[in-house]
């Protein structure tokens, strides 16, 4: 489903943070990338994920390479393919919670209503109890964290990437996310996670471990 082939990347003027980087992410699996903090997990995603281009290499999508495509073209490969979770949730400020979790939906343009009958769904399964019309100022760093994991569970993506999903969440709360990754990889998603959380590590398919200069 999803490789890296020899990928390469440096941030501006610094050395590499990714070198040579091959493997294969396969359709119906979950994967666990770890590794101490600056060790480059979420660089890593963001090349997955098409947000990063590659200095060398290349990032394919069933045996296509993708890296290199036009930025329209990426972008909507990002919106019909990718979900992505940012560690920091990334919602938008300005629009309420509800509008951030249909938000992609809509960009593909799946109806509003049923974006909306969804979004409750996947928002009452994460236990985010809270009034459609709050903005993201008004919430906790849990609950903002598992509305963009609602945001991109609910394009249904084929490739699904998320950085420390569980970062902010109690056992509970985390073991749900854990099982939930675990079902978009049964309905045959790729999942690939950077984490910290032994629980989360524990529960994928596979382990990759990224070293101080991977
Ligand atoms: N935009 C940027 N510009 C320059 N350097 C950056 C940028 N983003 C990250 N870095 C550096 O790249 C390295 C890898 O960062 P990255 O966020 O990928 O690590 P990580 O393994 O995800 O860390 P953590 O576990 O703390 O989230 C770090 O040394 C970081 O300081």
């Amino acid at each position: 489903m999803l490789s890296a082939e020899d990928l390469t990347f440096a941030y501006a003027d610094g050395d590499p943070i990714v070198a040579e980087w091959t493997t294969t992410f396969e359709a119906g699996t979950t994967t666990a990338i770890t590794g101490p903090s600056g060790c480059g997990k979420s660089t890593l995603l963001y090349l997955l994920g098409l947000m990063l281009q590659p200095s060398a290499g290349h990032v394919m999508l069933r045996g296509t390479p993708v890296d290199a495509l036009r930025d329209a073209e990426r972008a909507r490969l990002r919106a019909h393919t990718f979900g992505f979770v940012f560690q920091d949730a990334a919602l938008d400020a300005t629009r309420t919670v509800l509008d951030n979790v249909i938000e992609t939906a809509l960009y593909r343009r799946q109806s509003r209503h049923e974006a909306i009958q969804t979004a409750y769904e996947l928002l009452e399964r994460f236990g985010v109890e809270i009034r459609e019309a709050h903005r993201p100022g008004q919430i906790s760093g849990g609950q903002a964290q598992r509305i963009a994991l609602c945001r991109a569970m609910l394009a249904d993506p084929p490739v699904f990437l998320a950085d420390e999903p569980t970062g902010n969440l109690d056992p509970a709360t985390s073991e749900t996310v854990i099982q939930a990754l675990r079902d978009r990889a049964a309905d045959g998603a790729c999942v690939v996670v950077a984490t910290h959380d032994p629980a989360v590590v524990e529960a994928c398919d596979r382990r990759i471990r990224l070293g101080a200069a991977s």
